[in-house]
């Protein structure tokens, strides 16, 4: 622990109280003072030299003025304000660069209710990153910020969590955030896509199923639900898992009981759940296609995962981000009008759609600079097949570029369903190998032809 030299005898008793804390700690005046820190926060975070004012507006930000007169939310007015323990998420200076940290304020009063200190829990949040081409979940935007409070919030329940978000958007890089976030991180993530699943190969997938149990049973097959004992189960697009399979996945939720197809005996299973789906589910309850108790049962705990368009402030970083996934080796980059014109596209695929649209842009330039032409160019992909293939593809009209160009994009989910059908009719409805030519995975092309 370290403390001001002024301080009092008082002042010391609540500073030794910050070395109970098992996480980076600082104990900080009305004032906004930081009076000590704890041996934690020194590890996490570094030394502060406390012989003059050291503010934690200025250490943990570099501001000059607190974090609401700099625009972000200041977890200290908020708790002056409320009298309660707050907490928010911020992206704070440490010696490793920039990180995001979950911060905790709690106020600290004398007998007689007088407000004497703050003690502020700060935690890093290891799951995400603002640094570019990071393999986590990047991000630094209000947006991004809001979920991943969420995120942080949950990670370490048993609570079963729902992401709601459009394609491409980011639920399942969120599904592993929440399970690397949590106890059970040292067990598996268990993946079931239930788009485009037959009942029959549900309930194998999900329970597993005994060696002759159906026709193509040729050997034991063990479930996913069993897979994930100790874990976590991640269920994407759970909006899809027909009707009949529902009341199944219930029971096997409210028990953890299950039994594998042709078998007589009950087995159990403790997992943490995590569903995923782009579509409406309260609505589907409404039209009778989702089961509401299965729809409570999984919505314990709803994150909303944003649509690129509310993340405008991100775009930056996820394009440097995704071209550094997409080559390691030559170091690519964006013209400022080439940024411009992304940052005026709706992008309905979301960070998928972004990738895509880079990944493109990097076989079509010859040196390392991506200009905005190329860009042009790289949206405009889709316009040709639609051209040459006369397809009544959905247009997204967004008005006008920077420069006062007119422009109707189009939308690339359009697109890409079109074009899997001519596949389709063009390989005779052969689906692994109309799966293997457009490069994704079976499962993939069912929920894509949906
Ligand atoms: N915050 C993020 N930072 C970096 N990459 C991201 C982020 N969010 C998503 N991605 C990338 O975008 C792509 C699409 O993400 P993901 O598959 O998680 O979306 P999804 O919402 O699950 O899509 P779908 O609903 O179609 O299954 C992936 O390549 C993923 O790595």
């Amino acid at each position: 622990m370290k403390i001001i030299a002024s301080d009092t005898v008082a002042t010391r008793g609540f500073a030794s109280m910050l070395e109970g804390y098992d996480c980076p700690a600082i104990l900080v005046s009305t004032d906004y003072r930081i009076v000590a820190f704890n041996q934690h926060y020194r590890d996490q975070f570094g030394d502060i030299a406390l012989d003059k004012p050291a503010r934690c507006f200025e250490i943990s930000h570099g501001y000059t003025v607190p974090c609401d007169e700099a625009g972000e939310d200041c977890p200290l007015s908020a708790t002056l304000q409320s009298g309660r323990k707050e907490r928010v998420l911020h992206i704070h200076q440490t010696p490793r660069g920039k990180e995001h940290v979950d911060v905790e304020m709690l106020p600290i009063h004398n007998e007689q209710g007088e407000l004497l200190f703050f003690v502020e829990l700060l935690r890093p949040v290891s799951v995400a990153s603002v640094e570019e081409g990071s393999a986590k979940l990047v991000g630094a935007s209000k947006a991004f910020n809001q979920m991943l409070e969420k995120i942080t919030r949950v990670s370490h329940s048993d609570a079963s969590v729902l992401l709601l978000g459009e394609s491409g958007s980011g639920k399942e890089l969120v599904a592993q955030a929440v399970h690397q976030g949590s106890d059970r991180a040292k067990n598996s993530l268990v993946t079931l896509e239930c788009a485009g699943l037959t009942d029959s190969l549900f309930e194998s997938e999900l329970f597993g199923h005994l060696k002759g149990s159906f026709t193509g049973a040729h050997s034991n097959r063990t479930g996913l639900v069993e897979l994930a004992n100790g874990g976590t189960l991640f269920l994407d697009e759970i909006g899809d898992v027909p009707l009949s399979m529902q009341v199944k996945l219930l029971r096997l939720i409210e028990t953890g009981a299950f039994r594998p197809v042709g078998s007589s005996t009950i087995k159990h299973t403790n997992f943490r759940l995590i569903c995923a789906t782009h579509k409406n589910l309260a609505q589907m309850v409404k039209a009778g296609e989702f089961r509401q108790d299965l729809y409570y049962r999984i919505n314990v705990f709803p994150i909303f995962v944003p649509p690129l368009r509310d993340r405008q402030a991100d775009l930056p970083l996820l394009i440097s981000t995704l071209l550094k996934r997409i080559s390691e080796r030559k170091e690519y980059h964006l013209t400022h009008s080439a940024l411009q014109a992304l940052q005026h596209y709706p992008f309905p695929g979301n960070i998928r759609e972004l990738s895509n649209i880079l990944n493109r842009a990097v076989l079509l330039t010859d040196t390392n600079v991506i200009e905005r032409d190329t860009i042009l160019e790289s949206l405009n992909i889709d316009t040709s097949i639609h051209q040459q293939t006369d397809l009544s593809l959905t247009l997204v009209t967004y008005g006008q570029t920077a420069e006062g160009e007119k422009v109707a994009w189009v939308d690339l989910k359009t697109a890409e369903k079109r074009y899997l059908s001519d596949l389709m009719a063009a390989h005779d409805n052969n689906k692994e190998q109309v799966a293997e030519i457009a490069g994704i995975s079976l499962r993939s092309l069912y929920r894509k032809l949906e």
